[in-house]
């Protein structure tokens, strides 16, 4: 299968189900579950200091910095097994990335709220390369604003080895999340290849 377009007003998303054979994604999930220097990052909300609900680990170029809490923060360095990966991306995508977010969701219990991926260093039309190894999450997408968009949310189930790609004005006009589920489920490991603009 090859990346085909979800249709969607005001946003230009492709899913590929079937990016990495289902060996090869329960390698690579092995391997950066046991390899990547997971961190348990701090978020500020209504000013009280809480974990995250999830692992985190930023890798990229050296250079493709990222401004976080008013702090200039450089990626780590690309692993052999993150490279392989991004240069299959970077063909599915045909479009280069210099860094990579990675989430580890341990358990249903982790998740990450509404939010786009809308940074200034991103530039106006990001294209985001979303990767999923392990388990099957439901990832959400709604309208930032369902007046100028008038569009229901959707459900897209991430499943292991699927690639998804979010490019054009979605960010600038559709919000995206991956809600708690009680479901039992096993870890997720999602990796977002991003293209940030080097000062
Ligand atoms: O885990 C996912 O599928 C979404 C991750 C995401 O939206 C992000 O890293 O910005
Ligand atoms: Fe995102």
């Amino acid at each position: 299968m090859a990346l085909l377009p979800i249709r969607l007003p005001a946003a230009e998303v492709l899913f590929d189900p079937d990016f990495l054979a289902p060996p090869a994604a329960a390698a690579l999930l092995t391997e950066l579950t046991a390899t990547i220097p997971w961190r348990h990052e701090a978020i500020r909300i209504f000013g009280r200091e809480l974990l995250q609900p999830r692992l985190t680990a930023w890798h990229g170029d050296s250079g493709a910095s990222y401004q976080y809490s008013g702090l200039q923060l450089q990626p780590q360095p690309w692993t052999p097994a993150l490279l392989s990966l991004r240069q299959q991306v970077e063909a599915a995508a045909g479009t280069a990335f210099n860094s990579v977010l990675l989430n580890l969701y341990r358990t249903g219990q982790d998740s990450m709220g509404w939010h786009a991926d809308d940074e200034p260093e991103l530039g106006s039309e990001p294209v985001i390369a979303s990767v999923t190894l392990g388990a099957t999450r439901t990832f959400r997408l709604k309208p930032r604003n369902p007046h100028h968009t008038p569009h229901a949310p959707l459900s897209l189930p991430l499943t292991a080895g699927s690639l998804l790609l979010m490019r054009g004005p979605t960010q600038q006009h559709w919000l995206h999340a991956l809600p708690k589920t009680t479901r039992p489920v096993g870890p997720r490991l999602n990796l977002t290849f991003r293209q940030v603009i080097v000062q």
